[in-house]
């Protein structure tokens, strides 16, 4: 007998271990209340160290306030588990239309070598070929992408059967072959170099044509795509082009083996200097509304260029959310966790980011959704076109599958030709109410707010085999551009009207609200942490003491805090599989973040406010040179030029030497009391600054490659460390 139980499409699990958590953040809360307590009811005197203790004050309570925010996330996490042969047994291949959007924007940081394994990646999804419809979004409109895209709709011809037939996985060619080495024994040898030799001359073919910057003719005259660039067009300046290179309608447009194929489409929305194209919403968008007059599919899914399926099944996992009986109705998205091939074992740069996919997202889950995040999504095509969530809303899941049958190709595309251009948004809700949100580098998280206040959750699911694997930043220029982008961005979404405690207010619950806090204000904990680690080891020098006594018991709270909160996120990081050395470096990008990608983000946001600079969206580079390849496999820390980033890192990090030994010094002189003020948690902070800056030191002084810190950038630092000493003997706020 069916119970109601054995209907459901999914489950929905909570965690083991919930109750220890809890103990220690209830203890780890009275610990910080004694720590304020402390704080406020011991202020020296003036002229006493007053000023640098009430920002020790204002610091620790931005910390505590912060801290509370990031337990919202982690209070009752959940784990969803789909049932695909639920979904099969009920369904069968009755199941909705799919529109795949790609974006990519550059041919330069996004090889269109790369872009087209993704693309063949996703054309090969465990699902009927006919309702699978892909659309890229090239913002580069480069002719290098196009032509890769018409080299790949040939290669899909026998990529598609090939990976069917022995259940391949990943369906990505590029990561496939560099996993298999050849042995494989669900194929002949023969097929198997067939296929891999195929694949090599093309990928070869383009990466030539691509490195001599453009198309033989022989090859334009073989599809009137390429006619689209006769005219002398440039990225930021042409009209819009719609090319349908398959058209999965047209029975005579099948595999090798006879099959259907899916719809593959390649799209550049018009761009003209003048006007504004508002960067990945604005290409999200043109493909929304693009692919709604070729295959309007009632499921939207949504990736960025170098993020493979790595997973076959993913499409049928995420449907078994959108269709279950009980809960289905409510849902809006279904977003996976943005996960990478690229990271080294330890993670150098600290990008694998496995707390938020395994803690942050799902305890986000349990309070409404986990946030959209721009990549690895699924939306109901009605919800990103702005629906509200009301009980009786009924989808329409055969939406586009007898979509154009009559129809002329040629007339299709000019369709959604006039629905990629700079006017057609012109006087509509575009931008606002309907599809991505505009002018925000973060638009998907805003977008995603939206959804979840007009009445819609959202799920996550993490499966044990990553649904989507990209391609991770790999230098730590590329990682802190990357957080500048996200911290400025969510700052701004933070103070505009999308503030998630204003806009949220009365449509999602609290919880939901401070989960979303977490990000929004990622940027401004750089100036408590940018006071912390350099007063405190400023007044080492002086012998102000910023914290109690080591033979006082107020010191017992804020060891308590320090050390518990520590083990915590060592906890944290090794069970959702760091390894220890991977966690330590985790910390260090947490302090680099802070003390650089997240103040610029503050201070951009400002400039920004105030009018003096304006919105960009810099895409972060998928390529690096061998020299710098080779170090980032070695996990060595790569600097190579002199950025303000660098600067303010290389500063920090020599000031609390220069503080350190002038803070051991006093206590060898005799000027302090030194056994115990060995112990003080000055001189601690003081050293595990130091200690955890050991790669930067090395940098600026020890190595001799290319990656190390500019002797010139070495100089200036240790100018501004000789300047803020001089500040410090001056200025008396200890
Ligand atoms: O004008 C633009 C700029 C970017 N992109 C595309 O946007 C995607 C993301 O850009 P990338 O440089 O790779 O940034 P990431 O930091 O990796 O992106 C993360 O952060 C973004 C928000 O900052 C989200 O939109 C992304 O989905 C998410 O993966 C890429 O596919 C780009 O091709 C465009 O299509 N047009
Ligand atoms: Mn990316």
């Amino acid at each position: 007998m069916e119970t109601s139980e054995s209907r459901r499409l999914f489950a929905t699990e909570s965690f083991g271990g919930r109750a220890v958590y809890r103990l220690h953040a209830v203890t780890v809360a009275a610990g910080i209340l004694l720590v304020l307590y402390y704080r406020a009811t011991h202020v020296p005197a003036a002229g006493e160290g007053r000023a640098a203790w009430l920002g020790m004050l204002a610091a620790e309570l931005w910390y505590s306030a912060y801290w509370v925010l990031t337990q919202s996330v982690r209070w009752s996490p959940v784990r969803r588990r789909p049932f695909i042969e639920r979904l099969a047994a009920r369904y069968g291949e009755r199941l909705p239309c799919v529109d795949i959007l790609v974006c990519t924007a550059d041919p330069k940081s996004e090889p269109p070598s790369l872009v087209i394994s993704t693309i063949l990646s996703l054309m090969t999804y465990d699902y009927p070929a006919e309702k699978i419809n892909v659309y890229l979004s090239d913002d580069g409109g480069s002719v290098l992408t196009f032509y890769a895209m018409w080299e790949a709709s040939s290669f899909a011809k026998h990529w598609i059967p090939f990976c069917k037939r022995y259940n391949i996985e990943p369906r990505s060619p590029a990561a496939y072959f560099s996993e298999s080495d050849g042995l494989q024994d669900l194929c002949t040898p023969k097929e198997w170099s067939f296929i891999k030799d195929m694949y090599d001359e093309m990928t070869e073919r383009i990466d030539t044509n691509v490195m001599l910057g453009k198309i033989p003719e022989e090859i334009k005259e073989k599809n009137k795509g390429f006619d689209e660039w006769n005219l002398k067009i440039n990225s930021k300046d042409h009209q819009p082009i719609v090319q349908i290179l398959i058209d999965g309608k047209d029975q005579n447009a099948v595999d090798n083996e006879g099959n259907v194929l899916p719809t593959l489409v390649y799209v550049a929305r018009e761009k003209r200097p003048q006007l504004n194209h508002n960067f990945k919403a604005g290409a999200m968008n043109s493909l929304i509304r693009v692919s709604s007059v070729i295959s309007n599919s009632p499921v939207i899914m949504n990736v960025d260029c170098d993020m493979y399926s790595n997973n076959k099944d993913t499409i049928r996992d995420a449907l078994c959310f959108f269709l279950d009986e009980e809960m289905g109705h409510k849902i809006g998205f279904v977003q996976y966790p943005q996960n990478y091939n690229n990271m080294t074992k330890n993670d150098l740069y600290g990008n694998s980011m496995k707390a938020i996919n395994k803690v942050e997202l799902r305890g986000l889950d349990s309070a409404g959704g986990p946030l959209y995040i721009g990549t690895g999504c699924f939306h109901r095509r009605e919800i990103l076109c702005g629906r509200r969530f009301t009980e009786d809303y009924e989808e329409d899941w055969n939406k586009g599958s007898k979509y154009r049958t009559q129809e002329n190709i040629c007339d299709t595309e000019e369709k959604a030709k006039s629905l990629a251009t700079c006017t057609c948004e012109k006087d509509t809700q575009w931008g606002d109410e309907i599809g991505l949100k505009y002018g925000s580098p973060v638009e998907d998280v805003i977008t995603g707010l939206a959804i979840h206040c007009r009445g819609w959750e959202s799920v996550c699911h993490n499966p044990t085999r990553p649904a989507f694997l990209g391609v991770g930043p790999s230098t730590l220029a590329q990682t802190l551009l990357q957080h500048k982008r996200w911290s400025e961005g969510n700052f701004t979404n933070f103070l505009s009207k999308y503030c998630p405690f204003l806009f949220g207010h009365g449509k999602i619950k609290l919880h939901h609200q401070m989960g979303y806090c977490i990000y929004g204000l990622w940027a401004p904990n750089s100036l408590a942490t940018l006071y912390y680690v350099t007063i405190p080891s400023l007044a080492l020098l002086k012998c102000t003491l910023l914290f109690p006594e080591t033979t006082s018991p107020w010191i017992a709270p804020f060891i308590y805090v320090f050390c518990v909160k520590n083990m915590y996120s060592l906890y944290e990081a090794l069970s959702c599989g760091d390894t220890l050395k991977g966690w330590w470096n985790g910390q260090r990008m947490w302090l680099i973040k802070r003390i650089s990608s997240y103040l610029f983000g503050v201070i951009d946001t400002l400039r920004k406010l105030l009018g003096l600079s304006q919105m960009t969206f810099d895409v972060s580079s998928k390529v690096s040179g061998d020299d710098v390849s080779k170090r980032y496999e070695q996990e060595i820390m790569e600097f190579g030029s002199s950025t303000p980033e660098y600067m303010i890192i290389a500063t920090i990090a020599l000031l609390n030497l220069v503080c350190l030994v002038g803070g051991l010094l006093h206590i060898m002189t005799g000027g302090w009391n030194v056994l115990m003020d060995v112990l003080s948690p000055q001189l601690i902070l003081c050293e595990i600054l130091v200690i955890i800056n050991i790669p930067v030191y090395e940098a600026m002084f020890l190595r001799k490659d290319k990656g190390r810190i500019p002797f010139s950038l070495t100089l200036t630092s240790v100018g501004f460390v000789m300047f803020s000493l001089l500040v410090e003997i001056l200025v008396p706020i200890f």
